[in-house]
């Protein structure tokens, strides 16, 4: 590290644009004095351009893997703080600390390689340098010895030659802190372009509103998490949610049900094969577009810090604006309320009642206008679910992604959320990761997924009647 700091502070004034400049300045004053002993420290130029390209390629490496190290160390400080109260609960402070020293080691150990591998250039490239300086030196002296060339011009020769000499430093380090940036943009650009995006974002133009029926195709996909690249958790699914219809997935655990349904989502790009909505590639669609138009209730909603009514008319609130933001004709911002993208309290209290949640809501003191999230009410999980249903109801997506609870909600509960998402479901196009044997046998199509692939789909009588995967699943998962 300190030798890195070293070889690079040495430099830092000689970087840029400025020493690319000396040196092309520097090579032509070389030349101007004697053509002769120019060539002969010209002889440095294509050992420098070789080992140039050689250190280019493997500081891009390391860059890379420098970037990568630093997102897991990132990672790893936001999510000990996201879930602080697990790890205070847990008395886990030391394990996260040590799970953060672990990465920030590997980002070191990077760092180092990075130095190193600077420094390797850089005392190669002094060595040829030095050489060439010799060179000039023992062929000057000659010429000097011989009266064809005055002394005071071969030492003037050789201080140009010590001027170049660190201009050409300046230029390597130039191109190792140029490759450091490019790793480091491509990962910024990665992580900020919408997953998978041929940045083609189509929309209105490929589908208008009005025809879009939301049927869902997974064609050949394959999919592995870019931080578990050995784990095949999709192998060419081929699966297809019929517009207006309940699709039901069931599989083991860890089988990637869940996969599916951020991947649909966008939340990752597929590693092969392609995901079509209406027949069009989801990557050839604007994110924002596809977004609104597909609502997500998840095992655990999330509330966000403020009133019961603002979560409820989030997910409405946020496509309107996304909508007026782009210009694409979506909803107005005119009559917009303090709920956002005009959507009213009439239309909030309308999607309470359908999700089943209106009652409890108005039994808390401010209603509507009850504080949830940090410092404020803590709803129960059957509540939460009936505000994120609510949620969806508001944003009235074509397609909507149902990930049941699994965690033990009290009957009565139970069976409000089971009576909200059945009205919420009619009429859109439902992918449901199945937990109850009721969504099952209601499901307009089951498919049975095991080693990343549909074995088994069909209606609930069909695959009992076939006495094969479902059949079998069922006794383990719905007993
Ligand atoms: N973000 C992630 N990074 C790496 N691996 C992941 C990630 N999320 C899930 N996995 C892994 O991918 C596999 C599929 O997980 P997924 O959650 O899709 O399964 P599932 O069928 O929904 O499981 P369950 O029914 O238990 O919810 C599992 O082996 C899981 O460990």
């Amino acid at each position: 590290m300190v030798a890195k700091q070293a070889v690079q502070g040495n430099l830092q004034r000689d970087r840029g644009l400025r020493a690319v400049l000396e040196t092309i300045c520097g090579l032509a004053v070389l030349f101007k004095l004697s053509p002769r002993l120019a060539w002969v420290f010209g002889l440095v130029i294509p050992f420098a351009a070789w080992s140039l390209a050689e250190a280019r390629k493997k500081l891009m490496l390391l860059g890379q893997e420098e970037g990568k190290s630093l997102g897991v160390e990132a990672s790893i400080a936001s999510e000990a703080v996201r879930n602080i109260r697990e790890v205070r609960g847990f008395g886990a402070e030391a394990r996260e600390l040590a799970r953060f020293k672990t990465a920030s080691q590997g980002t070191a150990v990077t760092s180092v390689k990075i130095g190193a591998a600077s420094g390797r250039l850089e005392a190669l490239n002094r060595a040829a340098i030095y050489m060439s300086i010799l060179a000039v030196m023992m062929v000057g002296g000659r010429l000097v010895l011989a009266g064809s060339m005055q002394a005071s011009l071969l030492l003037s020769f050789v201080g140009f030659c010590f001027s170049l000499n660190f201009a050409m430093q300046g230029v390597n380090f130039t191109v190792a802190d140029a490759k450091r940036g490019q790793a480091a943009l491509e990962r910024v650009f990665k992580v900020m372009s919408p997953a998978g995006s041929k940045g083609l974002n189509l929309g209105v133009d490929v589908i208008s509103p009005r025809d879009f029926e939301g049927k869902v195709d997974f064609r050949k996909v394959h999919f592995t998490y870019p931080t578990r690249p050995d784990m095949h958790v999709l192998s060419g699914l081929d699966l297809t949610l019929r517009a207006g219809e309940v699709t039901a997935l069931v599989g083991n655990s860890g089988g990637g049900k869940s996969t599916i349904a951020a991947l649909l989502s966008r939340f990752y790009p597929p590693s092969r094969g392609e995901i079509l909505v209406d027949g069009v590639d989801v990557t050839d669609l604007d994110r924002r577009w596809l977004t609104q138009r597909i609502a997500l209730v998840g095992q655990n909603p999330a509330l966000f810090t403020g009133t019961i009514a603002q979560n409820i008319a989030y997910g409405a609130a946020a496509a309107a604006a996304a909508a007026t933001a782009k210009g694409n004709g979506g909803a107005p911002a005119e009559g917009a309320g303090e709920l956002g993208g005009g959507v009213t309290m009439d239309k909030v209290v309308q999607a309470a009642e359908l999700a089943n949640a209106k009652d409890f809501i108005e039994e808390f003191p401010d209603g509507f206008e009850t504080f949830v999230g940090e410092g404020g009410v803590q709803l129960s999980g059957g509540q939460r679910q009936r505000i994120a249903i609510a949620r969806a109801v508001l944003k009235d997506a074509r397609i909507l992604i149902l990930d049941e609870a699994t965690s033990a909600l009290d009957a009565h509960s139970e069976a409000l959320v089971q009576e909200a998402l059945s009205r919420l479901t009619k009429g859109r196009t439902v992918l449901v990761i199945a937990h109850r044997l009721s969504t099952v046998v209601n499901a307009d199509k089951i498919c049975v997924l095991s080693q990343g692939k549909v074995i088994e789909e069909g209606k609930h009588d069909e695959l009992l009647e076939r006495k094969g995967a479902y059949y079998n699943l069922m006794s383990t998962l719905f007993d």
